[in-house]
């Protein structure tokens, strides 16, 4: 800052008429000459000072200042008065003067006219309501009742009611935030209901009070006795992720189906109200809507699932478990007798000689990892886990969250600092789906700023290979070790040999400054759901199979038992029932979906998606962004979650 403005106090400035227009011209040049010093954002703020929006704001405040210091009285109490009979004066005269028919003509005027009305209706301070006076013959212990007149529009009222079984009395159950009764500010949750358009209710049914309701036309009236002691909202905005889907017209419980909020997995919900324990109320987002929702809450959604899966115990449940299944269909792929593998040496010729295609998959110097055909098969295998008697969730305990555990993930909005490291991008989609091609036709954009991580493995190095560049080539108990210790994102084994994808290697390629791209198995995403990767997943869906008949025509799929051969009606078929499983699972963990029909549209979205993920605001896990202290297992959601009633 300028000296001037350091050698005033800051806790009492005295400014003058203009006090405030000055310190601003002050700070503006002060602004201006920080942008030629290049310091961040005072481009922006420089906009901003100088916005005509805010100089107008200014004069008008300080208007107001100057006239509260000299608190001016009205010159007249009627100044249309003496206007009027000045117009009676000229309006006779015959050859008036210049002067006299300006005058005529300016109090004639309609905005003059108007400014003498608002003159007179200050000066005879008009603006403050009128109430009627209190009836003389108030009984000492008459209850205080308010009168409350709605004019009914399309929306709904937006508020239930209930009855009291013990004593018969109506009483409003719940105002949904931002309907009718919220915005009129005066119903609330616990007022007694008296009477309804001159009905008494006391002793109604609800619906026969909802049948009044109904057959009221242009207004509602209301008699009511305001609850005595309103409960104090003090809660916090709060943004969650649903990670399971609910539909009220499904659940019998609900307390008003209309008042209901069905949602997806997926969605981000605004909670705008917690002051039930059972149900919620909140917005789906992005919502144009004034008007909430009401949803289960965290411990009545966690009840529901479970009394779900009791009630369902030999279906596959939700979660990570349902890997499995995914994976065993994968195994039980109708096997074509041609197919079987029978030669174990021309199956290893014929690796090789991929593998000597891939090593020259070099673009502008830089090799393309990650890709290799062993690597890709072994993923397929998905015992591994089970053979290392490890779950996914022993293995990441502090980011695994399933739908039984934690219907809604609590989420926050991040914005990447340009400092920052990049997030990584995981792509995911049932095999075949082009994954694969996606991944690689983005590194080979620009290999400059997209790279894939090399992942390690356990088999021996091929004499054209370079520990680093195809593979980290490392032995069965440092690989163990990895695997112990959670070091990888996801691993598997091939023909005896283990291959995996380490934690570290994808760190490597962010720490350089690039954008990793990785491709993962259901498996991998609760250990990229990070703080330290902050993972964007992007889900690669496969179109409807005719669509893909067409599109792959002269494509060739990877299978266990030929290197590459031409796609079959049953892969399309495969492809297809994968996808739709992969989604029905995991679908609240896609930051985006793009359906991979035409490749060259695929591609471009891609790489439109995988900018907009470094640079604009996405909702992330709150997790990601608290202290690390708050940081462990579910505790930072369930707490928040569970005790913001
Ligand atoms: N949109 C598309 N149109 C035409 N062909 C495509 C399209 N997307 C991918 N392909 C082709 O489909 C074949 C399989 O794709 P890719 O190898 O990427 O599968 P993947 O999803 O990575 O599965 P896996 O990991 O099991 O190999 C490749 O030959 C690829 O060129």
């Amino acid at each position: 800052m300028r000296p001037a403005l350091e050698t005033n106090p800051p806790t009492s400035p005295v400014l003058g008429e203009n006090g405030l227009t000055q310190v601003l011209a002050l700070v503006v040049e002060e602004v201006r000459d920080s942008i030629s010093r290049d310091i961040n954002g005072a481009d922006l703020l420089y906009s901003l000072l100088g916005a005509p929006w805010l100089q107008s704001l200014l004069k008008a405040y300080e208007c107001l200042q100057q006239y509260l210091r000299s608190s001016p009285r009205p010159y007249l109490p009627f100044a249309s008065g003496l206007s009027r009979k000045v117009l009676t004066d000229v309006t006779p005269m015959v050859g008036p003067s210049p002067d006299a028919r300006e005058l005529y003509d300016l109090l004639r005027g309609p905005h003059f006219q108007a400014l003498l009305l608002a003159h007179d209706m200050v000066a005879q301070k008009e603006f403050e309501p009128v109430l009627p006076p209190l009836p003389a013959d108030l009984p000492i212990d008459e209850e205080a009742m308010r009168i409350v007149c709605l004019v009914k529009n399309n929306q709904p009222l937006g508020a239930t009611i209930r009855r009291d079984g013990a004593s018969g009395e109506i009483f409003v159950a719940r105002v949904i935030h931002g309907g009718l009764a919220d915005r009129s500010g005066l119903l609330r949750a616990g007022d007694r209901l008296v009477e309804v358009n001159g009905h008494p209710v006391f002793g109604l049914e609800p619906e026969q009070i909802i049948n009044i309701l109904a057959g009221s036309h242009s207004t509602i009236m209301f008699k009511v006795v305001p609850i005595t002691d309103r409960p104090v909202n003090n809660q916090t905005m709060l943004y969650v992720r649903a990670m399971s889907d609910y539909s009220p017209h499904e659940d019998p419980a609900i307390p008003c189906v209309d008042a209901g909020m069905a949602f997806r997995k997926g969605d981000v919900l605004e909670i705008v109200d917690q002051t039930d324990a059972l149900w919620w109320q909140a917005k789906k987002l992005p919502s144009t809507s004034l008007c909430a929702g009401l949803i289960p809450s965290t411990s009545l959604l966690k009840r529901k699932h479970k009394e779900l899966w009791w009630s369902q115990p030999f279906q596959t449940q939700a979660g990570l478990q349902t890997l499995a299944t995914v994976d065993e269909e994968d195994d039980l792929m109708a096997i074509d007798v041609r197919c079987v593998e029978t030669d174990e040496e021309a199956f290893e010729s014929e690796e090789l000689k991929e593998d000597e295609s891939e090593c020259s998959s070099n673009v502008q110097g830089v090799y393309l990892a990650g890709f290799r055909r062993s690597l890709r098969l072994c993923r397929r295998h998905k015992t591994q886990a089970s053979s290392y008697g490890q779950t996914c969730t022993s293995r990441c305990p502090s980011s695994c969250i399933n739908a039984l555990e934690n219907p809604y993930e609590e989420v926050v909005r991040y914005q990447r600092h340009p400092e920052d490291t990049r997030r990584l991008i995981a792509l995911i989609g049932p095999s075949g789906v082009g994954v694969n091609e996606l991944r690689r036709r983005l590194i080979e954009v620009d290999p400059k700023t997209y790279q894939g991580a090399v992942p390690h493995t356990t088999r021996p190095p091929k004499s054209y290979e370079e520990s680093g560049r195809e593979y980290h080539f490392i032995n069965r108990e440092q690989f163990d070790n990895m695997a112990y210790n959670n070091r990888f994102v996801e691993y598997g084994e091939h023909k005896g040999y283990l291959y995996g994808t380490s934690i570290d290697s994808v760190k490597q390629v962010l720490d350089s400054g690039k954008v990793c791209v990785i491709d993962i198995e259901p498996q991998g995403i609760q250990a990229v759901r990070t703080h330290e990767l902050k993972a964007y997943i992007i889900y690669v869906k496969p179109p409807p199979a005719e669509s893909m008949k067409l599109t792959r025509k002269n494509s060739q799929i990877i299978t266990k038992y030929y290197i590459n051969r031409p796609f079959k009606d049953e892969d399309f078929q495969e492809i297809e029932e994968a996808g739709s499983k992969m989604e029905s699972h995991f679908y609240q963990f896609f930051d985006h979906v793009i359906v991979n029909d035409s490749l060259q549209e695929s591609c471009v979205q891609l790489l439109t998606t995988v900018r907009r993920a470094q640079e604009e605001p996405q909702w992330v896990p709150a997790f990601w962004i608290r202290p690390t202290d708050q940081r462990s297992g579910y505790g930072p959601l369930t707490s928040v979650l569970d005790t913001a009633h």
